[in-house]
């Protein structure tokens, strides 16, 4: 059998916080092509582990890798370089600008032409048929022409995830992307991420483990900033240990 794909991993990885150890020691592999969720109960150091993975927190100890590269110190903006995304809240979308004028500046904003938007209408619409492009593949085709702000809560988050995809990512990194969706949301959010995990990794943090269940090829349990368990939703849902870890907080 041939040894796995991994594109991201990370080796004793250890954040401090003033004596207080909120990750501690994680070791994780996430397999290119896949869809690999970060769970745990509240403190689990879920958001601590994708801060470090992200670059938005620098890791006491322990390292992280890309593709093999050491990217252990480098900052957000360089393994964004690399194809290592991490999406954006919603208040990255320009709320008077329409669904079209979006995308479309985050796809300036990857060229290197950030802030020059105002420029030569010719060159606005060069960029206006990729543009569609990721409109339609996050399904908001039908809102192109309308302000991002009167959006709906699920295509905000639909638009915000375009504006990522426009920076052309191998793997993207979601930080709860069910949050604060309403159930109709959910099914939309979820839908689209399978449709864009077809040809990226994702690796994402999510407390809705319906989702998580539905979407993830792998899930890796925190608990107390260590990996309590890992594999297939099936094995670590029956995971006496994993049931113990919810149930001792409170999530039962
Ligand atoms: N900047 C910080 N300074 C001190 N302690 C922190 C800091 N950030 C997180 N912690 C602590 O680290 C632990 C893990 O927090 P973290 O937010 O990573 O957990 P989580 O699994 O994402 O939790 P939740 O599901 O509640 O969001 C918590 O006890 C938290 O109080």
């Amino acid at each position: 059998m041939s040894s796995p794909d991994i594109i991201l991993s990370a080796r004793k990885l250890t954040k401090r916080f003033s004596g207080f150890t909120a990750v501690n020691g994680v070791d994780l592999d996430v397999e290119r092509g896949t869809i690999h969720a970060l769970i745990g109960p509240n403190g689990a150091g879920k958001t601590t582990c994708f801060n470090l993975l992200t670059k938005f927190l620098q890791p006491s100890a322990g390292n992280i890798s890309f593709n093999g590269r050491d990217i252990t110190g480098l900052a957000p903006a360089a393994i964004a370089r690399l194809g290592v995304v991490r999406s954006f809240q919603i208040s990255a979308v320009f709320p008077r600008m329409s669904v079209l004028e979006n995308v479309r500046i985050a796809l300036q904003r990857r060229r290197g032409d950030s802030f020059d938007f105002w420029r030569n209408q010719k060159v606005l619409n060069a960029y206006d048929e990729e543009a569609r492009e990721r409109v339609e593949e996050v399904g908001l085709t039908e809102f192109i022409g309308e302000t991002a702000g009167e959006l709906s809560y699920g295509r905000k988050r639909a638009l915000e995830i375009a504006t990522t995809l426009a920076l052309e990512p191998e793997m993207l990194l979601l930080d709860e992307p069910m949050a604060g969706m309403a159930q109709e949301d959910v099914s939309r959010i979820s839908a689209l991420i399978r449709r864009i995990a077809a040809k990226r990794t994702i690796l994402m943090v999510e407390h809705n483990l319906s989702v998580v269940a539905d979407l993830s090829d792998k899930i890796t349990v925190l608990a107390r900033g260590e990996v309590l368990a890992e594999g297939p939703y099936e094995a670590v849902s029956k995971d006496p240990r994993v049931i113990e870890a919810y149930i001792g907080a409170g999530h039962g």
